[in-house]
């Protein structure tokens, strides 16, 4: 027999909640979301170079203005002055041309930079739902709905917002700043070197201020993350809060996290407070600087009028687009964390894996064995540490024990929700890795303690394993698991739609429900978790034979907790710390002195 495959782990997604990285994860992180950027922007190259093209015509159009004021001032008007207007016309009209070119390259660069955003917002929606789904069971339960709830909404807004305003203005503002300062150093180099000089204070601002942000926008996104999954946990668990009076604690711990948010909200902008005005000192203070070594220059004869006029223009823009920059830099920020974290998730592989070439299961038997089984969750404990275990098609096992015994953790490696950690599960003969999950899923059905109903019809619930099947099987299913009378007693019978939850339906006949889509999707072996609510006597009798009918012609195991359903099972498997410490027959099991005998009679006793 094969070895057993290296089992996969969650990773991708373990350190998303530090705030703190060493520069190595930093680097990591960066670079994985950077190349899902890359990814999500390759299928618009070409819309990108359009789009760039326009960005900038519109700059040059508006970086025009101030050389042709300066052009205007220096050269048209001494021509005027001796009464010959062409210059002053030429520049007029290549002014109004500038304008008119630089507006609706401007307009055109919008509109596109729109589309290859909502293009890109809709490709990663996309992929972080399929992504969901297709990750394993051992990723959901480490990692919780909340958590991955304000992926789909907090993180895809925060990139939203960013992409909708914040991006476009910051590129055009950039190409605004390099194109300022390259016409300010040819229209006059003195001029440029003082801006350059300026470049060095404002930009080692900037750098304190992008350090310091990125911190405090992870931080940010981190405490909205964990006030999504406090309020997501609280309202599912609602019954259990109502019922435990748990509501001041909840809405402490819930004001307690919200705390923390605006905290982190204030800590940004308290960032920002300090390096907007920083800038504009810079800016304002590179303006006189120029005024004064350009009047000086004037006056010496060394430099034109228009020139220190345009020069003044210029260096004025040239600081508007960095307070723009600054201003678009928390969009920027809070957009990077959250596509650091949405990378994360996307980069998370399933811990349980397709085979790469699948072996055919045609008709599957249901002969279930389990060889030399260790399982382990993560690093944890060891829950199952050697377990051997032959269930032949067609029999019926209960499995009973202990809280914590290790049934549930067996009922998921015989679905292959997880994989073994050693050890080999076999449907008829093959190992469940070798099988691909199509087959697998026809062949293995869980039909679990909650039987959730989605939105939709009886119909559409009932049919979830074989959409299309006709209205003859679908009834014949519901008919077989006695769940067709009470679908008639139904408003719209068929056709009436269960809410979230399957609220108009009692927790009985949600059970039949799931019973009848079970014995629609006819697997080979059926595993299911009994629902330990207690059911009344009628209730319980109307499930019971569903129940019964389910389970003839194919194997199964009943993680049990009612006594009247491990009267039906051909044998019973009492599990003990991971192992089976018992397995006979139900008569057998009673008859004699062990572990079941006793919980056989607390079970009568309990009836009496
Ligand atoms: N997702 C999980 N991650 C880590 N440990 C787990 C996980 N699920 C179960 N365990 C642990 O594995 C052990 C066996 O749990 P399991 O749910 O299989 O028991 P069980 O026999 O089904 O119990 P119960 O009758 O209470 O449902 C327990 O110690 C439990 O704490």
């Amino acid at each position: 027999m094969s070895a057993t495959p290296q089992t996969r782990r969650v990773t991708a997604t373990t350190n998303e909640d530090e705030t703190l990285l060493s520069l190595e994860q930093s680097h990591a992180v960066r670079s994985r979301s950077l190349g899902l950027l890359g990814n999500l922007l390759s299928p618009h190259k070409k819309a990108l170079a359009i789009t760039g093209i326009l960005v900038v015509l519109s700059t040059v159009g508006q970086v025009a203005g101030p050389a042709l004021v300066a052009l205007t001032i220096d050269r048209a008007i001494p021509q005027l002055v001796e009464g010959d207007a062409t210059l002053l016309s030429v520049y007029g009209a290549a002014y109004v041309l500038a304008a008119v070119v630089g507006g609706l390259a401007g307009g055109a660069f919008i509109r596109h930079a729109a589309r290859i955003a909502q293009g890109v917002l809709l490709d990663l929606r996309r992929r972080v739902f399929r992504q969901t789904q297709r990750l394993s069971l051992e990723f959901h339960e480490t990692y919780t709905s909340g958590r991955i709830i304000s992926r789909q909404t907090s993180d895809l807004e925060a990139l939203r917002e960013l992409l909708d305003g914040g991006l476009t203005g910051v590129i055009s503002s950039m190409m605004l700043m390099v194109f300022i300062a390259g016409s300010l150093t040819l229209l006059d180099w003195q001029s440029g070197l003082i801006l350059a000089g300026a470049m060095v204070p404002a930009g080692m601002l900037t750098r304190w201020f992008q350090k310091r942000s990125q911190v405090f926008y992870r931080q940010q996104r981190t405490a909205s993350a964990r006030l999504i999954v406090k309020f997501v946990e609280t309202m599912t668990g609602m019954r259990a809060v109502q019922a435990f009076r748990r509501e001041s604690t909840t809405e402490g711990d819930y004001g307690d996290l919200s705390n923390d948010y605006r905290e982190a909200n204030l800590r940004t902008f308290g960032l920002n407070g300090r390096y907007q005005p920083g800038l504009m000192l810079i800016g304002n203070v590179t303006v006189a600087v120029a005024l004064a070594v350009g009047g000086w220059r004037v006056l010496n004869g060394t430099m034109d009028v228009g020139v220190l006029a345009a020069a003044l223009l210029y260096v004025k823009r040239f600081f508007q687009p960095i307070q723009q920059v600054g201003m678009f830099y928390n969009a920027f920020q809070s957009a990077a964390a959250a596509l650091e974290k949405v990378s994360g998730l996307l980069a998370e592989e399933p811990t349980v894996v397709e085979p790469e070439k699948p072996r055919p299961l045609e008709k599957p038997r249901g002969d279930l064995r389990l060889d030399h089984v260790r399982f382990a969750y993560g690093d944890g404990p060891v829950v199952l540490p050697d377990l051997d275990l032959h269930i032949p098609a067609g029999q019926t096992v209960a499995l009973v024990g202990t809280t914590g015994a290790g049934k549930s953790t067996l009922a998921k490696l015989v679905t292959r929700f997880y994989d073994t950690t050693d050890g080999h599960v076999l449907l008829d003969g093959i190992d469940l890795r070798e099988l691909s999950s199509k087959d697998l899923r026809r062949a293995v059905v869980m039909v679990t303690q909650e039987a959730y109903l989605f939105s939709g019809s009886v119909r559409e619930n009932i049919a979830l394993g074989r959409p299309d099947a006709p209205q003859e099987d679908i009834e014949a299913a519901a008919r077989a698991v006695g769940a067709h009378e009470f679908i008639l007693n139904l408003p719209d019978g068929y056709d009436t739609e269960v809410n979230k939850r399957g609220g108009r339906v009692s927790s009985g006949q949600r059970q039949l429900l799931s019973f009848a889509r079970a014995f629609l999707a006819d697997p080979a072996v059926l595993v299911l978790d009994e629902a330990t609510s207690s059911l009344d006597i009628p209730g319980e009798k109307l499930v019971q034979h569903g129940l019964q009918t389910l389970l003839s012609d194919r194997t199964a195991i009943i993680i049990a907790h009612r006594l009247s359903t491990v009267a039906i099972a051909d044998r019973v498997l009492v599990m003990a710390h991971g192992q089976v410490v018992e397995d006979g027959t139900p008569a057998d099991l009673i008859a004699g002195d062990g572990r079941f005998a006793a919980l056989h009679t607390a079970w009568q006793d309990s009836l009496v």
